[in-house]
């Protein structure tokens, strides 16, 4: 029997960011592994025309839930939604709710944030900052609450290139920040913010440093953990592999990149891809939740989610097994035909995004126009630059991130836990879990049917044929317009003809001799 899912059952568990795409695996599994939970409470907003209702029932339809509806059949009873907007002040939670919440909760996963490079500092700090302030003041509340479990991010401290397990302060105090938002207006918050964020690459990463900063200072007599995950991709094993329903990460690029849009990246093709799969990450999030509940640690512990340094696989082999997936089982519909490649500096960068993507897309636009419809190549491309541009950073530097804690946690597992609760990434084999990966993307984020393959493949051809005929028109033409105005192309052209010629006689002639 597993300690661990012995342990949530019969809790009540508070769940952030529960629609999120690492919310939703926590709550599969949660739901998977100890049916007899008694309730998760999930803090959600309406969003896009749907109530909240509706997002739930989304989610409990969705193939990620198919597994857990077998054990748990009466899982959507179990789900308690509770309408709340992180960014207001109480999470504009209703007095009844609120009070259920701080008189039930047993176990906090905290885990929403804004994880976008571009958010705007205040918004990245009322989500990333503020909102894990309130709730560890709501924690504090809780007189029946055995851990707060907060997500950060392996990359918080991205500054620096060996991680330990410890939180490392920023110089001006979280306090601080958060009061000068009050005061401040955006145009002046735009003009700190490079000085702010130091040499960090964005917002996000600045404000998940702070919000962990915040975590150490504010969280009292609470036993609190924090785990830190890398860069989050689809699942290796649970509740089957491959699952992903967001872009964020690799996941945007692999459609990219075999959608034939992305055809080269800067990247330094030997640094650590310091991928991590979801499950992974939730297996070790939930076992942090027993292990900060049952054994009390003195310290907040924090627990690096991270492959490089046990498992480690570089981009190239990561970008080289996509492209070889990506061949076997195409996408559909592609730009053009997949054939990414990586770029080392920043001159051959400029170079290969005008030539190879910025040209095709205003030739293609050319076409839409001709064919009267509206250009929209060149504006998709240039975000697809935006976005690659954003994570470039990550693809370029190298990161060592110790593992102590995860390690120790692991040592304390019973070998049921640690089969039911696998976060040992050395068992990870990247070659097949990318191979997954990609067919996951094709699956589940693209909605494609495996039945289209031989089509999608069709498609490739035809493509490939429009590559060559494009360029063999294009050689000829420029060749063309070379020799109507240079006396050199026009010599080189005669010698080639000439030097054709007597190559073909003179195999004639042999033939002719040997008969
Ligand atoms: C000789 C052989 C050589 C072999 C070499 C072969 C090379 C082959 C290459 C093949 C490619 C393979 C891919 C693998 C390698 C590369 C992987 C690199 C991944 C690096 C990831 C770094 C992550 C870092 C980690 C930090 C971890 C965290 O803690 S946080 C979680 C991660 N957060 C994010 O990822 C958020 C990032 N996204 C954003 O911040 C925003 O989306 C944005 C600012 C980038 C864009 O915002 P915008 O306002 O424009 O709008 P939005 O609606 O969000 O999206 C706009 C359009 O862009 C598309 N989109 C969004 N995200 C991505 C994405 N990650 N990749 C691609 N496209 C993306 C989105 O669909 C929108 O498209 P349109 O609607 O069509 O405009
Ligand atoms: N994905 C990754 O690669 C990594 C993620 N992490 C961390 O993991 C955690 C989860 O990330 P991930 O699941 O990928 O992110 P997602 O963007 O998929 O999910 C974010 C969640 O936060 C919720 N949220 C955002 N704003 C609000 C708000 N104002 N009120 C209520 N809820 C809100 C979202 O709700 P809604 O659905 O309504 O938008 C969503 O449920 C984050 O803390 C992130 O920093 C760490 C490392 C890597």
């Amino acid at each position: 029997m597993s300690m661990i899912a012995a342990f949530y059952s019969n809790k009540s568990v508070l769940i952030t960011g529960a629609t999120g795409f690492l919310g939703k695996v926590l709550m599969e599994k949660l739901f998977r592994t100890s049916p007899h939970l008694k309730v998760i409470y999930i803090l959600v907003r309406p969003k896009s025309g749907q109530t909240l209702q509706e997002r739930v029932f989304q989610i409990l339809n969705s193939k990620l839930f198919e597994k857990v509806k077998e054990v748990c059949p009466n899982v959507h009873e179990k789900i308690r939604p509770i309408s709340a907007d992180l960014n207001q002040r109480d999470f504009a939670i209703s007095k009844e709710d609120m009070q259920e919440l701080l008189s039930c909760t047993n176990i906090i996963f905290h885990c929403a944030a804004t994880v976008r490079f571009d958010a705007h500092l205040r918004e990245a700090v009322q989500l990333n900052v503020i909102a894990t302030q309130q709730l560890l003041l709501m924690a504090s509340q809780m007189p029946k609450l055995e851990a707060f479990i907060h997500i950060s991010t392996a990359f918080s401290n991205c500054n620096l290139s060996h991680i330990d397990e410890v939180i490392y302060p920023c110089p001006v105090e979280p306090r601080k920040i958060i009061d000068s938002m009050e005061w401040l207006d955006d145009s002046i918050i735009d003009e700190i913010t490079p000085k702010l964020i130091g040499d960090r690459p964005n917002t996000y990463t600045y404000t998940k440093a702070l919000g962990e900063m915040v975590v150490q200072q504010e969280s009292g007599n609470l036993n609190v953990a924090i785990v830190r995950p890398s860069i989050v991709g689809a699942t290796w094993q649970e509740p089957f592999p491959g699952w992903v329903d967001n872009l964020n990460g690799p996941s945007g690029l692999i459609i990219a990149a075999g959608k034939g849009f992305l055809r080269s990246i800067k990247a330094t093709p030997m640094a650590v891809a310091d991928l991590i799969p979801v499950d992974t990450v939730v297996n070790l999030t939930i076992a942090v939740g027993w292990y900060t509940a049952v054994h009390r640690p003195k310290s907040t512990l924090i627990y690096h989610s991270t492959s490089g340094n046990l498992n480690p696989c570089n981009w190239y082999k990561m970008g080289l097994q996509v492209l070889a997936t990506i061949e076997k089982i195409p996408f559909e519909s592609a730009f053009r035909r997949p054939n990414a490649d990586f770029t080392t500096n920043n001159f051959t960068t400029q170079y290969w995004n005008a030539v190879s993507h910025r040209a095709p897309a205003i030739i293609y636009d050319f076409y839409l126009r001709l064919t009267g419809r509206k250009p929209r190549m060149l504006k998709l491309m240039n975000r697809l630059l935006r976005t690659i541009s954003m994570l470039e950073y990550f693809i370029n530097h190298s990161w060592e991130w110790s593992t102590n804690n995860t390690e120790m946690l692991l040592s304390e597992l019973s070998p049921e836990d640690q089969r039911v609760f696998n976060f040992d990434v050395r068992q990870l084999n990247w070659l097949e879990y990318i191979e997954n990966y990609v067919l996951g993307v094709k699956k589940y984020l693209l909605k494609e049917d495996l039945a289209g393959i031989p089509k999608a493949k069709q498609h490739l051809k035809r493509l490939r044929n429009i590559h060559y005929l494009f360029n063999t028109a294009l050689f000829l033409i420029v060749w063309r317009l070379l020799i109507a105005r240079s006396q050199m192309a026009r010599n080189i052209w005669f010698f080639i003809v000439s030097f054709c010629y007597k190559f073909i006689s003179y195999f004639r002639a042999s033939s002719t001799l040997k008969v």
